[in-house]
């Protein structure tokens, strides 16, 4: 038996997705006004535990940041995480309230930086009614790259990210980080080969905890990361190169080898002559081009214990 329709006649959408299982609505019994909702979340009673944070994760949102780099602004994609503690009396959190909160600041033409989420932290621990509140916003940033020698521009980019947390003694603590890539050529291969050394695409994580008193008008710590990367590595990574140029890069990486160790300790030490770092983590992943696994290293340092 042939059941299709001919498809000149299609049942109406109604039908159609009653043919695909859509049933009439069910009674409704439970209230729809808010205010006579129940409101699990707000339950006071001896829950167990203190939860050191809970609230929304990848969050995807435009957002505008400021570079000293060009293009001086620019409108990125940001990817947040928005927490606070909640105490052992309370069963849960009003989740709706952070993608509020970042609505309303959006509306009002909010530019993301350490001052603003400083703000936005404040404003968040009010709106939650709670002790404390952190976000943290992870966005590509992009800045123009030109070739060394014809100066032909090309946009490049790197992945960064603040967090800051908002305390109950009324402290910020704000980490901010970049995670970009670099060349490296192997000094091994460099020294045990006749002519030539194999090469690979450094990636190179960067994460500090930046002194209280940090000023971004000051120094934009995105530029400062991407230097202390870039300065130290065999050769910097540029979107567009000409002949002149890749002779000039290919023969400064040959001058400059690194070991995936040397990355690391050389990023560390710029770190460490920067005063607005209190604390840093330099990670670098080798993509090697003559293996199929990874080179890495990394180093963890707090100038406050030592
Ligand atoms: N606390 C909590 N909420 C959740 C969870 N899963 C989903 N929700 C959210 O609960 C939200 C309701 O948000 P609330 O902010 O508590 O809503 P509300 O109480 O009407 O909001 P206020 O007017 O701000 O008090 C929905 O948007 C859901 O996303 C969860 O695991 N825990």
């Amino acid at each position: 038996m042939d059941n299709s329709y001919n498809l000149k006649q299609l049942p109406t959408k109604e039908e159609r997705h009653k043919l695909f299982g859509s049933v009439p609505p069910g009674p409704r019994t439970k209230p729809h006004e808010k205010e006579k909702m129940k409101d699990l979340q707000n339950t006071k009673q001896n829950f167990l535990f203190e939860l050191d944070a809970v609230g929304i994760s990848n969050v995807k949102h435009p957002i505008k940041i400021a570079s000293s780099m060009t293009p001086e602004t620019q409108t990125t994609i940001g990817t947040f995480y928005f927490a606070s503690s909640i105490s052992q009396d309370s069963k849960g959190t009003n989740m709706s309230r952070f993608t509020e909160q970042l609505h309303h600041y959006h509306s009002e033409g909010f530019t993301l930086s350490i001052e603003s989420l400083k703000q936005f932290t404040r404003d968040l621990k009010d709106r939650l009614e709670q002790k404390d509140a952190e976000v943290k916003v992870e966005f590509p940033w992009f800045f123009e790259r030109k070739a060394p020698y014809t100066d032909m521009a090309g946009m490049n980019h790197a992945d960064a990210w603040i967090h800051v947390r908002y305390d109950e003694r009324d402290h910020h603590q704000v980490t901010v980080g970049l995670s970009g890539k670099v060349t490296t050529l192997c000094p091994c291969s460099k020294e045990i080969s006749e002519y030539s050394a194999h090469n690979q695409r450094g990636n190179m994580k960067m994460e500090v905890e930046l002194a209280e008193d940090f000023d971004e008008s000051q120094a934009d710590w995105k530029v400062l990361l991407l230097e202390a990367a870039e300065s130290n590595a065999s050769a910097r990574i540029h979107p567009v190169l000409k002949r002149p140029d890749e002779k000039m890069v290919t023969e400064q990486a040959y001058e400059n080898p690194r070991f995936v160790e040397d990355m690391v300790r050389l990023v560390a030490a710029d770190l460490y002559e920067l005063n607005m770092i209190e604390k840093f983590y330099v990670k670098c992943v080798n993509e090697e081009s003559i293996h199929l696994h990874d080179a890495v290293a990394s180093i963890t340092y707090d100038k406050r214990k030592k």
